[in-house]
């Protein structure tokens, strides 16, 4: 017998009658029992090769094998009942249900033709434990953490009989406790037999992780290597061509006044509970003030209440002289705010609209002539922008939907970023966007500093606030808990803040 689970042989994948060429002559060996990465770029081809598992591509020509057989994967259905499985990142949980009637949906066990939810609870129970998985069955999963949703996610397919597990870069929404969970999960499946491939841009991880590493370069094969003969920069080097730099420099700039003022903020969550407890936050021109904190503390009520989209109960907000604590959003854009949500979708983007469609969307007024919109410049600047924020995409009139994922983040931060403006809040800037992005998107931001703009930059990743910010504000159940200056900060000192503890001075 082979000694590889799945053996993907020389796969093409065109899009759009073939004017995208998604993938191009892969090839990709997996071993039964190893924790196997793939890499590369935004746009490289990763999730449509992963999809080609599913059942939710089918490959345009290749072979794909699956313990040594060949075999046609064309529907979700018959990857399931062939062995495989995937995790998504956007969860596909019935919020009102709990657990453990999550578990069984679709195939739920009956005793005299009834819904056995005795057995149904004793499954998860049993299963979960199997894999070390700690789960409640009876929890509602409304009231469950991310990283929680995610086991019952790896559960569901579990149930099914996975064999084969594919992750698409399932660290990107937990927290850093969540993420060491999560390792040991992986481990454990490893370790009962399983076999789990998956997409990520976190290249520590991958050395944390991983066995095996395939990357991924513009469609093609770029090599794989084993992990213990890899370090941060090869992989770099295999993915973008070139050599990355993982530290920015942070330019020194003077601060002039201070421009945004944020007093004795408080706003509620969505359960009507107050959320941000009475919040002060002062920037200046030039200044870089980086919010840390586990999500879920009150930073997205926070920022959501800043940008308009969230009523303000008690406290102020202004920028420069103007108060904006009651404004609408676009009054907010109009006197200088700009914002990239963390959640691009609901937020920042619409799917069906075109990159250009999207890239004047509450900057109409910017690519107006008289009372029209003019759209050769905005073709001409969205190429423009296209070029300078290296979206990958066959030109500006293609579906912002048909994006990868790391492509649509950059069309976002562009128009942010690219329009006139004052205050910049950037919230997760570089979420699932690959390393030779953020290095770009970290240099724009910082030399956005250049130009006197105040920033603030709120991230679940330790490393993107300190490398980006002059002073770091550590929120914790809804308050400012700490404001450290950068040549202050360290991993531990925000860790402990993060976690609601103290440090001594
Ligand atoms: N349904 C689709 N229609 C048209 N083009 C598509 C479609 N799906 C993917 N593409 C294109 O195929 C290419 C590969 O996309 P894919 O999502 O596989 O990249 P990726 O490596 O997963 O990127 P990321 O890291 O940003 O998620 C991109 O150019 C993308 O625009």
């Amino acid at each position: 017998m082979s000694e590889y689970i799945l053996e993907m042989e020389n796969i093409r994948k065109e899009f759009l009658g073939g004017k995208v060429i998604a993938n191009e002559d892969i090839t990709l060996k997996v071993k039964k029992g190893e924790i196997h990465a793939i890499v590369g770029e935004n746009g490289a081809g990763k999730s449509t090769l992963m999809k080609m598992l599913n059942g939710l591509y089918e490959p345009t020509s290749g072979k794909i094998l699956y313990k040594g057989k060949e075999i046609n994967i064309d529907s979700p259905s018959v990857a399931a009942k062939t062995g495989i499985g995937m995790v998504y990142q956007h969860f596909m949980l019935v919020d009102t249900l709990t657990v453990a009637e999550n578990m069984v949906l679709g195939f739920e066990p009956s005793i005299m033709g009834k819904f056995d939810k005795k057995k149904a609870r004793q499954d998860v129970i049993d299963v979960a434990e199997k894999y070390g998985l700690n789960i409640n069955p009876d929890s509602k999963v409304e009231d469950l953490s991310v990283g929680i949703q995610q086991r019952i996610e790896i559960l569901k397919i579990l149930f099914k009989g996975a064999e084969l597990l594919i992750f698409d870069e399932p660290s990107a929404v937990l927290t850093p406790q969540e993420v060491k969970e999560l390792y040991q999960i992986m481990r454990n499946l490893v370790k009962e037999g399983k076999t789990i491939i998956f997409i990520t841009h976190k290249l520590q991880e991958v050395l944390d992780v991983s066995d095996n590493i395939t990357v991924i370069r513009k469609g093609k094969n770029a090599g794989s290597i084993k992990t213990s003969e890899a370090t941060k920069e090869i992989i770099a080097n295999m993915m973008v061509g070139r050599k990355v730099l993982f530290e920015v420099n942070r330019p020194d700039v003077e601060l002039g006044k201070d421009l945004v003022e944020v007093l004795n903020m408080r706003v509620n969550g969505d359960n009507g509970l107050e959320a941000v407890k009475g919040v002060d936050l002062i920037i200046h021109e030039g200044e870089v003030l980086g919010i840390a904190g586990v999500e879920g503390n009150g930073q997205t009520e926070l920022i959501e209440a800043l940008a308009g989209l969230r009523k303000v109960e008690k406290g102020s907000f202004r920028i420069g002289e103007q108060n904006l604590t009651h404004s609408s959003p676009r009054d907010r854009r109009e006197s200088g705010l700009s914002h990239i949500p963390e959640d691009r979708h609901k937020r920042a983007a619409i799917d069906d609209f075109t990159i250009e469609e999207n890239m004047i969307l509450g900057v109409e007024n910017n690519y107006c002539r008289g009372s029209i919109l003019d759209f050769g410049k905005i073709t001409e600047k969205t190429n423009e922008y296209i070029k300078k924020y290296d979206i990958r995409t066959p030109d500006s009139k293609v579906k912002f939907g048909g994006l990868s994922g790391g492509n649509q983040q950059k069309v976002v931060v562009a128009r942010e970023l690219e329009k006139e403006n004052r205050f910049i809040i950037a919230s997760q800037p570089t979420r699932g966007v690959d390393i030779g992005a953020i290095e770009m998107i970290h240099n724009t931001i910082l030399s956005e500093k250049k130009n006197k703009k105040a920033i603030l930059v709120v991230s679940a990743e330790l490393s993107e606030v300190m490398s980006l910010s002059d002073k770091i504000a550590v929120m914790y159940e809804g308050k400012i808990v700490g404001v450290l200056k950068r040549e202050e900060a360290t991993t531990e000192k925000l860790g402990i803040l993060m976690a609601g503890g103290k440090i001594d001075e």
